[in-house]
């Protein structure tokens, strides 16, 4: 029959379970493994001190209670007559002994030091591991997984919960010095009178279970604090991006009551975790003292009268309790912290686990080129596995030749074109280059002979040349120029108060639409792509700057083979081939003529969009 462990003292084990459980913590320490073990040799080496300490306290009083008594002495006999002076005259042995009590606690006072700062480099490296595990994770994680979570919680568990959890390692290194630290106290005082340590231990054994029972609570506290903490970040992180549409939507009063709402929900989470927080400080306390007193007067008036201690044990005894009640209150707040900790632990355990997660499978043929065409086979997709977005599509895109999609909104053109760079795979059917599974290439040297330009390309906040050199950085100066002056964006760029140094702001604020599109196509350009995807490029722009894109766009498609969606027939007049989808399957392809001619879907779009250009 399993050995059943009462609640109270299951919940004494659960503050080593706290590490005992996330062992991949401990595989970490490889990276700071040398700090760790400086911070434990001198952590050991303060709590050696703190025991020669009480030991000269001890000899101390005892030379000043009865001097004449034969002293403590080590055997060794340069350190019994120079060091503690046992044969010298009571004051000069007092001078020795007091010297000693001042170098030891010296020297526990240094080891200490240095133990805190080892653990201190030990938790920050902790900290710094995380992050990079994070990253890791983040950066290999499939595209969905973002479309999925909130990106307030992915940033919270990489700010907030990591700074938690490198506490969470402070506290539980101060857990083990404190606890190293009690073992000094209590073996001293066991020597001093096991009597009285025994009656001691007991009863602050019991005091401690009792304090068990409420960091249940407090860590139940930490995980609703956890997921407030995240809910926070977010409502944060979606006012400040979407600062313009919140003013543009006088949504100024909307955000209030969503902020406030956040705000006071991470207020609840902690006040609730704080106030049970706050309990153990007065309840152990209280008892404590209770439980010194008691002792106290159990010592004067039986243990002293009845010859089982001497005072100056009764009195060293003492200044040891005395000194270990403030270990034992860390001791007891440093649990409490690290049940506070439980919630930042599973909120990074969760976001580290890979079990649950889908990661691009990357393939080992190198790709080299685009010889013959891509293939779609048969191809299905879906996001969610009851929605399908593409049906048997098979469709083939020649190299070197211009392939437009055309559909209403929804029809899957950009979920049909994100398929090449491996955004996303195909749930049923392949894609094949030349004969070969998409699949099966090296991710990095496919994508490396792409670019997709799409009216969201993201401008990072650091200079022209960065951006448009993104990732590339050995690109030169004249080629960023000329990939700028290809792109029609050199004029501007000149414009600029720093010219290709000018900062451009989160997302590229400081850039119109057109601009930035742009700058998109001067990074394609640069990056001398075989396969060119254009997503929508040319929405939601002004006539002067379509006609600037579209002319840098027909200098960007020379020579490559282009994957071009577009609202605008006008854009792909040009196309080999165009291939018409509706509600994820195609309904009609060809060159753009030949479909025209056959009246279907393409010749209604065309005729409407003919009727607009009228109207306008
Ligand atoms: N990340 C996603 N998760 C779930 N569904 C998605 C996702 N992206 C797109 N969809 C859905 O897939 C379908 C096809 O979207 P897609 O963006 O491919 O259409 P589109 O033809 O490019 O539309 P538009 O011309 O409006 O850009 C839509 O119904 C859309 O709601």
């Amino acid at each position: 029959m399993p050995v059943k462990i009462p609640v109270p003292i299951r919940r004494l084990l659960q503050t080593t379970s706290f590490w005992q459980d996330n062992s991949f913590l401990f595989k970490e320490f490889k990276f700071f493994g040398k700090a760790a073990i400086f911070a434990v040799v001198f952590t050991i080496l303060g709590a050696a001190f703190e025991g020669f300490g009480i030991g000269f306290i001890l000899t101390f009083l005892q030379s000043l209670t009865h001097p004449d008594a034969a002293q403590f002495q080590t055997g060794i006999d340069w350190i019994d007559t120079v060091i503690l002076g046992v044969n010298a005259p009571v004051n000069e042995r007092l001078f020795r002994i007091s010297g000693l009590i001042l170098l030891t606690t010296f020297l526990r006072l240094g080891f200490n030091y240095l133990g805190k700062l080892y653990t201190r480099i030990s938790a920050s490296s902790l900290a710094y591991r995380l992050r990079h595990l994070l990253f890791e994770q983040l950066i290999s994680l499939r595209i969905s997984y973002f479309a999925k979570k909130r990106s307030g919680e992915i940033i919270n568990s990489l700010t907030s919960e990591v700074i938690q959890l490198q506490q969470a390692f402070d506290v539980s290194s101060a857990l083990f010095t404190k606890i190293l630290t009690l073992w000094v106290y209590v073996i001293s005082m066991f020597l001093l009178s096991w009597e009285l340590t025994l009656v001691s231990g007991m009863l602050f054994s019991l005091l401690s279970v009792g304090i068990s029972t409420l960091l249940g609570r407090i860590r139940e506290a930490s995980f609703a604090r956890s997921k407030a903490s995240g809910g926070y970040t977010s409502v944060a992180l979606e006012l400040v991006n979407g600062i313009r549409t919140v003013h543009a939507f006088a949504a100024q009063d909307y955000e209030r009551k969503r902020f406030y709402h956040a705000n006071r929900n991470l207020l609840n989470a902690t006040l609730q975790s704080i106030s049970a927080q706050a309990l153990v400080e007065p309840l152990r306390e209280g008892i404590a003292t209770t439980i010194l007193i008691g002792m106290l007067v159990v010592a004067v008036t039986t243990l002293i009268p009845q010859g089982y201690l001497e005072l100056a044990s009764l009195l060293t005894f003492l200044f040891v309790l005395f000194r270990m009640m403030p270990t034992m209150r860390q001791i007891d707040s440093a649990r409490v912290q690290m049940s506070s900790f439980h919630g930042s632990l599973r909120d990074i355990k969760q976001l580290l686990r890979k079990d649950d997660k889908a990661y691009t499978r990357n393939g080992k043929v190198e790709f080299t080129g685009l010889n013959r065409a891509i293939e779609y086979v048969a191809v299905d997709f879906s996001y969610d596995p009851n929605e399908p977005v593409l049906h048997n599509i098979s469709l083939s895109i020649k190299k070197g030749e211009m392939t437009a999609f055309v559909g209403s909104s929804g029809a899957g053109k950009s979920t049909l074109a994100d398929l090449i760079p491996r955004f996303y795979d195909p749930t049923a059917g392949q894609i094949l280059i030349d004969g070969v599974d998409l699949r099966e290439f090296e991710i990095n040297s496919l994508r490396r002979k792409l670019a997709v330009v799409s009216q969201d390309t993201f401008i990072f906040n650091t200079s022209v040349r960065n951006n448009i050199a993104y990732a590339l950085e050995d690109a030169s100066e004249e080629e960023i120029c000329e990939a700028a002056r290809l792109a029609n964006a050199l004029d501007f760029i000149q414009d600029l108060p720093q010219g290709f140094d000018t900062q451009l702001g989160d997302r590229g604020v400081r850039l119109s639409g057109g601009q930035r599109q742009r700058i998109a196509i001067a990074r394609a350009l640069l990056r001398n792509p075989e396969i060119l995807i254009l997503d929508e490029a040319t929405s939601a722009l002004d006539s002067v700057s379509e006609r600037l894109i579209q002319e840098s766009l027909e200098k960007l498609a020379v020579g490559r083979t282009v994957i071009a969606i577009a609202h605008r027939l006008s854009t792909i007049v040009r196309a080999n081939k165009v291939v018409v989808l509706e509600g994820g399957r195609i309904i009609e392809q060809g060159g753009y003529q030949e479909l025209l001619s056959q009246r279907g879907k393409l010749w209604k779009y065309h005729q409407l969009q003919h009727k607009m250009s009228h109207v306008s």
